[in-house]
């Protein structure tokens, strides 16, 4: 059973913004990358799966259940870790988070428990009893994400989780992100618009640009060797072009690497050839490797 599915899910705001466009996809489980720019759609496809807002147009199902229809079931399997804070500064985490496990229809003993759990997954166990408001950024992140934990979900939906974080808080993030993924065996959505940073952790990647859905696949497809070879010489970068060139083949240059197209088995032979007959290091060849980011410069040339 697929984890996520829409079909010609739309939603406009008001008469002039088209947030979500005809958007069809079927995500399965793991950890996604639900990836596209600022104001992509991203915040409004999450809402709309967790009931909060309700398509103008088409249908979504999250584990088989209608979040129009019956959004308590949808939420009781998933947490929320919402783009924005509004965590009380007075209250300390282990509080709060009770207090939301509370709401989320826990017994008092049990929210309690499951609180002081959460927050030991996210690293905050210790500071626990700290007044939130005395926290730092990355310290009220993880308060967001233990929240989301504590009715224990089966798929967890992240809206931007790593905003205003540093560097060093970013990848923190992120391996806690994939450590819970991986140890819980829940899946994760991850939204992001740094597709850097997502390309790191997931399995698979939604990406959508303008409402619409640009790509939805996994990593390893979107990442699968290329028709190209890529050759780096650790000296005579230049004399291997040349001869290449002179047997009529493509080349073309990136920075160190010199790449030809992959025509037929023959090629390699050539290039393992030239290299030996001009005795040069051979530090490097293989089959060049698309890059995830290509999904989104090939779409900017296309447009341009
Ligand atoms: N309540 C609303 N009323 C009107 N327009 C809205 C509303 N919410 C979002 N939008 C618009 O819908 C579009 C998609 O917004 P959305 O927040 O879903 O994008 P996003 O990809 O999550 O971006 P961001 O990361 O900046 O939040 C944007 O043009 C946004 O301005």
């Amino acid at each position: 059973m697929s984890l996520i599915v829409t079909q010609g899910l739309t939603k406009t705001y008001g008469t002039q913004v088209t947030a979500l466009h005809d958007l069809t996809v079927a995500v399965e489980p793991g950890i996604i990358g639900l990836v596209g720019a600022n104001g992509a759609g991203k915040s409004t496809f999450i809402k709309i799966m967790l009931g909060l807002i309700a398509p103008t147009g088409g249908q979504v199902r999250v584990f088989d259940i209608d979040p129009t229809v019956d959004p308590d079931r949808v939420r009781a399997k998933v947490g929320y870790m919402p783009e924005h804070d509004a965590l009380p500064p007075d209250v300390s985490a282990a509080e709060f988070v009770t207090h939301l496990g509370r709401i989320s229809g826990l017994p008092r003993t049990a929210a309690r428990e499951r609180a002081s759990e959460a927050l030991r997954h996210v690293g905050l166990y210790e500071e626990r009893y700290r007044q939130i408001g005395g926290y730092s950024t990355g310290m009220k992140q993880r308060v967001k994400l233990a929240q989301s934990l504590v009715h224990d979900p089966d798929l967890l939906l992240l809206d931007e989780p790593t905003n205003g974080l540093d560097p060093a808080g970013r990848d923190a993030m992120l391996a806690l992100i994939q450590r819970i993924g991986s140890e819980f065996g829940i899946s994760v959505v991850v939204c992001s618009h740094l597709l850097g940073e997502v390309e790191r952790i997931c399995d698979s990647l939604v990406a959508i640009e303008g409402g619409r859905l640009l790509r939805a696949d996994r990593i390893s497809a979107m990442t699968e060797a290329s028709e190209v070879l890529a050759i780096e010489v650790s000296e005579g970068t230049d004399e291997l072009a040349a001869a290449l060139t002179a047997l009529e083949l493509p080349v073309t240059r990136d920075g160190r690497m010199v790449l030809v197209p992959l025509t037929n088995e023959a090629t390699y032979d050539h290039v393992l050839r030239v290299v030996a007959d001009l005795d040069l290091p051979l530090h490097r060849l293989d089959q060049r490797r698309h890059r995830v980011a290509e999904l989104f410069a090939t779409r900017e040339t296309a447009d341009a």
